[in-house]
């Protein structure tokens, strides 16, 4: 895109700015502001990279949208209304796509990082050289009427209260501190950078517009248009607090003062206490990892409907500058059903309970089949489509609106689907009657494809194969329709699916599994993959089945790098595209389920607490790990990963109780 800042490589302050920006302590405090410094934003300083690391985001979301906070306190990625809206904040993915600032004039590492306990609201503080700030920022949701109404373990009636504000506010702690915010909305993925003009410029609200869509923002600072942007300014001293919110809810309604902006800030730190409050999370040492993990998955759930996006964001590289760069912003059959599973593990039933509503709304292909992917307000159509106008996060391209996945032949989704119909049924002694006809449509599709090739759980862009996991899939998707069908009273249904659940299971012992007693890729290589640990985790086989332990032992030895897993090797296997990937979290978290299956908890232990530690300050997870630079990769955060995390900590959790009481 054009550029209209400084260049992002040069040191706006000059030498003496930089220097003081590298500052020994990583602390940045009092850089003396030249005028260049002033007219520039604070990031562009030549001491950090223009794309700050995935993992140094901060994830906030209110159940429609979610952003990412950069450390430096800017708003990097923000789609409005919903999370598979463009976005109007798209620094993410090109620095001249738009962003929204808070912080300290001058200053761009803060003191301190983290979440408000058991909620999504994120706290930073910062320090300069003259006092202490704390910024509190919250996509706001919770009760219309305040935090009062929150009765804890009471299912939320309030569970569409989205405010649909992103809400900042500032609070001087010590000394004095001057203040900044500069907010550059750019519309379309940065397309359109906005026009404001003031609504009221007494009580500082302005409405920013592009591409048919209008934010409003107000604040109780000075502020000033500047071409598309706003800039406000205000020195706050010990005990002085500032605000200000942007405003895309019908009439643009906002808070009026500092007091209704922290009202709403504590009205969503109830309603993130309340739900969690609702899960049972064991009291251990991976309680909180375990309490982000959950708020995060949540927080990846499109309210009105009960989809979950697979992940935040679109095309965050899984190759550093290459072209595995994925739009995750949509409801795959597969992340979600394991997102149900996760769930459940934390005994929160009721967002199951959502999706299941959406599986049974979901508009079915004309032979009763699912797509494997829908977007999250249940659409099917989900082109395709490069934007060659943004530069692609740390310059990796194309960027991709939309998912051709959504047209591919993946035979594990009936698996998927069924195996949460029947956790649903179990959990809650009741299967809704409108669910049945999917549970058929599904088994009897399955029992038709199984035999065909597909692109396989990895989406691969290549040839169809007859991949194991996908085989594997099938078969649960047999088994558990023929409990189903027990469970309603059908027993020549439960017979004819029982029956060909043995035959697959037949299938893939004489095809699947190499001489050495490995499971192997697909039908017709030696090749590893790591979605066949899934044979262990669906009790495939008895956990002390030899082929059980072998196919974990070879994953551990030869499908990793340095302990982290890799999903395939990409050099063995065609999967239609170029560039090497990182380790993939959610495969070394099935490792560690894996492991603590077949009785090895120890390692499962040892491996736990390796990737707990690379997980990011905030304990959020990307898609995938680079192990040699220690960066995460692809989309951010990624559900996959923290339902994975979720299981394989409470996997390891119950067999360190039974071990105690044994
Ligand atoms: O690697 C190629 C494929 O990558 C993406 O798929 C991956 O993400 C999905 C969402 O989490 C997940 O369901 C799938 O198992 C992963 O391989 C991408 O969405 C595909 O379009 C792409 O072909």
């Amino acid at each position: 895109m054009t550029s209209t800042k400084p260049d992002s490589t040069e040191p706006a302050g000059g030498a003496e700015t930089a220097a003081a920006i590298a500052g020994a302590s990583g602390l940045v405090v009092g850089s003396v502001p030249d005028i260049r410094a002033a007219s520039g934003w604070v990031r562009q300083s030549a001491v950090r990279s223009p794309f700050p690391p995935i993992e140094d985001y901060a994830f906030l979301s209110n159940c429609h949208t979610g952003a990412l906070v950069a450390s430096d306190g800017s708003i990097d990625w923000l789609c409005v209304p919903r999370f598979d809206s463009p976005s109007i904040f798209g620094s993410l993915l090109d620095r001249e796509a738009g962003m929204f600032r808070l912080g300290p004039y001058g200053i761009n590492h803060p003191t301190a990082r983290d979440y408000e306990p058991g909620t999504n609201v994120l706290i930073t503080t910062w320090r300069t050289l003259t006092g202490w700030i704390l910024v509190r920022d919250a996509l706001t949701i919770g009760p219309a009427n305040g935090p009062d109404q929150v009765t804890p373990h009471t299912r939320p009636p309030y569970d569409d209260d989205a405010d649909h504000l992103f809400v900042r506010t500032v609070e001087c702690l010590e000394g004095h501190v001057d203040v900044e915010m500069i907010c550059e909305p750019a519309f379309d993925y940065g397309r359109t950078p906005a026009t404001w003009t003031f609504v009221d410029e007494k009580q500082h609200v302005a409405d920013g517009s592009g591409a048919g869509t209008t934010v409003r923002l107000r604040s109780d600072m000075a502020m000033g248009i500047e071409g598309n942007r706003i800039r406000g300014r205000r020195r706050l001293k010990r005990g002085q607090t500032a605000y200000c919110v942007l405003s895309w809810a019908d009439q643009l309604a906002t808070p009026a003062s500092c007091d209704e902006a922290m009202a709403c800030i504590e009205n969503t730190t109830a309603y993130w206490r309340n739900w969690l409050a609702g899960a049972r999370i064991p009291d251990h040492r991976w309680r909180d990892a375990l309490q982000r993990s959950a708020i995060t998955v949540k927080g990846l759930t499109y309210m009105p409907t009960g989809a979950t996006v697979a992940a935040l964001t679109t095309s965050l590289p899984e190759t550093p500058h290459g072209e595995r760069n994925w739009d995750y912003r949509f409801t795959w059959m597969r992340d979600s059903s394991f997102t149900m599973q996760a769930l459940h593990y934390l005994n929160l039933d009721w967002e199951a309970d959502e999706f299941m509503q959406f599986v049974a709304d979901i508009d079915t292909n004309h032979d009763g089949t699912l797509q494997i992917m829908y977007g999250i307000d249940g659409r099917r159509d989900l082109t395709e489509k490069t934007r060659d106008d943004l530069s692609g996060y740390g310059g990796a391209r194309p960027v991709r609106v939309g998912n051709s996945a959504f047209g591919q032949k993946q035979n594990d989704v009936f698996g998927a689907v069924l195996d949460s119909v029947l956790l649903h049924t179990r959990r809650s002694q009741r299967m809704p009657r409108r669910l049945w006809p999917i549970v058929t449509s599904q088994a009897d599709a399955a029992a038709k494809v199984w035999k065909h090739p597909d692109q396989g759980i990895w989406e691969a862009r290549g040839d169809p194969q007859h991949y194991v996991s996908s085989k594997l899939m099938c078969w649960i998707a047999m088994d558990r329709a023929a409990r189903l069908a027990e469970i309603r009273g059908h027993p020549d249904a439960k017979k004819r699916w029982a029956g060909v659940a043995k035959e697959i299971h037949d299938d893939i012992l004489a095809n699947g599994v190499r001489e050495d007693g490995v499971l192997r890729q697909h039908y017709g290589t030696d090749a590893l993959d790591a979605s066949t640990l899934l044979a262990v985790l669906y009790n495939f086989l008895p956990p002390s089945d030899e082929r059980m332990h072998n196919t974990v032992e070879a994953i551990a030895k030869d499908l990793t790098e340095d302990g982290f897993v890799l999903r395939y090797r990409t050099e063995e296997t065609d999967d239609g595209l170029s560039g090497k990937e990182g380790s993939f979290l959610i495969c070394s978290f099935w490792l560690v389920s894996a492991l603590t299956a077949t009785g090895q908890v120890e390692r499962g232990v040892e491996m736990m607490e390796r990737l707990l530690k690379v997980g990011s300050p905030l304990n959020l997870f990307a898609e995938e790990f680079q192990v040699r630079t220690g960066r995460h990769l692809g989309n951010f955060p990624q559900a996959f990963s923290h339902l994975a995390l979720i299981q394989a900590a409470s996997r390891i959790i119950l067999a360190e109780r039974l071990a105690e009481v044994a």
